[in-house]
């Protein structure tokens, strides 16, 4: 029997990679950028003067769509129609967001992973249903994160048709990649179940970093669960190893 010296002193067996991907697409909201926050601030403030309270499973449905798409959701959902149209909502959270978005933080280990996919030469993309104005506000104090990305897909570009979970954006994203790229070479990064769905219909892999209020049932279809970014390891995915 192998004394406990004999096991410490082994090598660890390499794993098999899960996959072997060759490009990474980036969701930005909740998993690059902490914005998510302000949404959840903001909604709750308005559901609060119809004395409704916002929680996760409303949370859950509405993250990661398209500003309309979510709207919609927010008004069917708290059964505000006839007191508040989905255009209403928007206009009123829009004031609110502008003020709080050029203050969110970048989330943990983003900056290191994007860095070393980055020096390794792994070709990168963000993905997000954000559209251009939000995406400038939200951006403004972290540009840098953003030049490191080969492109960035919005919600409003005219090839993304339907939001997530429909596969558009990350197929966009995919096909503005140089040379040939096919959908099950992609490892799709994101925290929105809509996202995750979206990277599925695309074909690709999905590591979801979901917010640890989103109940469990939301992780399925994921291919990988992560609790922050620092956890991933690239190499279980084909990519080049952290050295540090
Ligand atoms: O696709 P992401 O970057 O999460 O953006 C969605 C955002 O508009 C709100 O959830
Ligand atoms: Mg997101």
């Amino acid at each position: 029997m192998a004394s406990a010296a004999d096991e410490g002193s082994a090598a660890a067996p390499t794993p098999t990679p899960r996959a072997a991907v060759s490009h990474v697409i980036f969701d930005m909201d909740g998993l690059l950028l902490d914005t998510e926050g302000f949404y959840t601030e903001v909604q709750e403030r308005i559901l609060a003067r119809y004395g409704k309270v916002f929680d996760w499973s409303l949370k859950a449905k509405m993250m990661g769509k398209k500003a309309a798409e979510s709207a919609r959701i927010f008004v069917d959902e708290c059964g505000l129609a006839g007191l508040l149209t989905p255009e209403q909502f928007l206009e009123e959270r829009e004031g609110m967001l502008q003020e709080l978005f050029p203050s969110c933080a970048v989330l943990p280990g983003a900056l290191r992973l994007i860095h070393h996919l980055h020096a390794n030469g792994v070709p990168m993309a963000v993905a997000t249903g954000s559209h251009k104005r939000h995406f400038a506000l939200k951006t403004q104090n972290h540009k840098e994160m953003f030049t490191l990305m080969h492109h960035v897909v919005m919600g409003d570009d005219p090839d993304v048709k339907t939001g997530k979970p429909s596969p558009d954006i990350f197929l966009a994203a995919m096909r503005r990649f140089e040379g040939k790229v096919e959908p099950s070479n992609c490892l799709v990064f994101e925290d929105a179940p809509s996202g995750v769905a979206a990277a599925k219909n695309a074909g690709m892999y999905a590591v979801m970093v979901p917010d640890p209020r989103l109940d469990v049932s939301y992780h399925k279809g994921a291919d990988q669960v992560l609790s922050s970014l620092l956890d991933f390891k690239p190499d279980e995915w084909g990519l080049p190893p952290f050295k540090d």
